[in-house]
């Protein structure tokens, strides 16, 4: 399906939205379900990342686990099922998982004691693993490519007999996301320390009481409206729920960056309001160091764009092995719009412009977040977003919501 977005679109003075549950928060909150069943969980996400985790979970039988193209499922369903003492299973993926690494997890758990082996390709999905009991305590591993593979070891950590003690080695990327995962073991009674580059979990003593936890709705998909809000009139408010003051999201730090463009942000009971309280002056340039919050950096490019501005990010260094490389394809997509782009290995920079091409179709790599970035636009110009339903990997409303507030789509072959 494609979705042609028309220019006519224009959002209404007051909008409201309300997002489902964090993908991150979710994925997290549903394996530790498994391992400690008295949990009780709210606002799950509706993502297709969360709903294949929990089926994965609830069928305890499987030979054959397919998590399409859920990043965080793979890794954190590896580190679970190496410990499921008794079962072997073959925990696959879509064909550009089988691209994404996996080595430095694995490498991890084989060296606390997991019997793991590659299917195909050596350092990547598909693997085969047999669980047992784990009872190694220590570990290092690089912590600079992905916050995933040692959010999973923390995840288990709590069911191995002496705990776990994660060396983390080189610069740590994605930090709120491992932030994120120690807060979900705090809430739920686990100890856990985390000071210079070593992270300590005790195992649990006690079964954690019964509890119920509620999902904050997702701060990654929150980033649209910022972009669609500075994209709209002045005085244009977006009323997102339901979100928290203080969010075990890092992208919760959108608040922060988006007042360089414009918007004024408050929360009121669970909403949060977005307002566009000025122009962005046109001669700024826009200038973050994302390592801490990689999946905003499509919806800040394409807001830089949509607005004219120049536009230099680094900290993208692990864009190259998300659900595409998310470098090369945000070069390529924008320069169809007449933007001047030129990248590295880990940074972007957009030159300033002042003219923004219409018609052009987007392409999107199964990768939902170069639809969803690139929607906002349609205040600005008429473009044609391919493969539109990508969008259901961490947002499946997602059109539903931009028709409701003013977005003026048309399903196109
Ligand atoms: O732990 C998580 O829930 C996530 C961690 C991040 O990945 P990396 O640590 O690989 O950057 C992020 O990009 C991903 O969308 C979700
Ligand atoms: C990178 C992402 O997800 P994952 O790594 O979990 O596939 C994302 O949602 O932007």
């Amino acid at each position: 399906m494609n979705i042609q977005i028309l220019k006519s679109s224009k959002t209404s003075p007051k909008s409201s939205v309300t997002i489902t549950g964090s993908k991150s928060e979710s994925n997290r909150l549903l394996l530790l379900k498994a391992l400690y069943p008295e949990i009780d969980i709210e606002n799950v996400s509706n993502s297709d990342d969360s709903v294949l985790m929990q089926k994965a979970l609830q069928n305890s039988n499987a030979p054959v686990i397919d998590i399409h193209h859920a990043g965080t499922a793979m890794r954190f369903l590896s580190a679970y099922l190496s410990i499921q003492e008794g079962r072997e299973v073959i925990l696959t993926g879509s064909s550009r998982m089988k691209e994404r690494p996996i080595g430095i997890l694995v490498d991890a758990l084989r060296q606390l004691g997991a019997d793991i082996q590659y299917v195909e390709n050596e350092g990547f999905p598909p693997l085969s693993i047999k669980g047992k009991k784990i009872n190694k305590t220590k570990v290092s591993l690089k912590a600079n490519v992905s916050s995933q593979y040692i959010s999973a070891l923390l995840l288990i950590a709590s069911k191995l007999e002496n705990g776990l003690e994660l060396t983390l080695d080189g610069k740590i990327t994605s930090v709120p996301y491992i932030e994120m995962t120690l807060g979900l073991l705090r809430e739920i009674g686990v100890e856990t320390t985390f000071e210079a580059n070593v992270i300590t979990v005790k195992p649990i003593a006690i079964k954690p009481e019964s509890k119920t936890l509620v999902v904050e709705s997702d701060w990654s998909s929150a980033s649209y409206y910022f972009s669609i809000a500075v994209l709209s009139d002045i005085g244009t408010e977006v009323r997102l729920s339901s979100y928290k003051e203080n969010s075990l999201q890092g992208d919760s730090v959108l608040s922060e960056l988006y007042k360089e463009f414009g918007i004024e942000t408050s929360f009121e009971n669970n909403s949060v309001i977005l307002k566009k309280v000025e122009k962005a002056d046109s001669n700024k340039t826009i200038e973050f160091d994302l390592r801490n919050a990689p999946d905003i950096a499509q919806t800040i490019s394409v807001t830089a764009f949509g607005l004219g501005l120049e536009c230099k990010l680094t900290g993208l260094h692990t864009l190259k092995i998300k659900e595409t490389d998310r470098l090369v394809a945000l070069k390529t997509e924008l320069e169809k719009f007449g933007a001047e782009v030129a990248i590295t290995d880990e940074s972007l920079h957009l030159k300033s412009s002042d003219s923004i091409m219409s018609d052009v179709s987007v392409d999107t790599y199964n990768d939902h977040r170069m639809a969803m970035a690139f929607a906002p636009l349609g205040l600005k110009t008429t473009l044609l977003i391919k493969d539109a339903e990508v969008v259901s990997k961490s947002y499946p409303q997602f059109w539903e919501d931009l028709k409701n507030i003013g977005f003026q789509l048309e399903e196109k072959k």
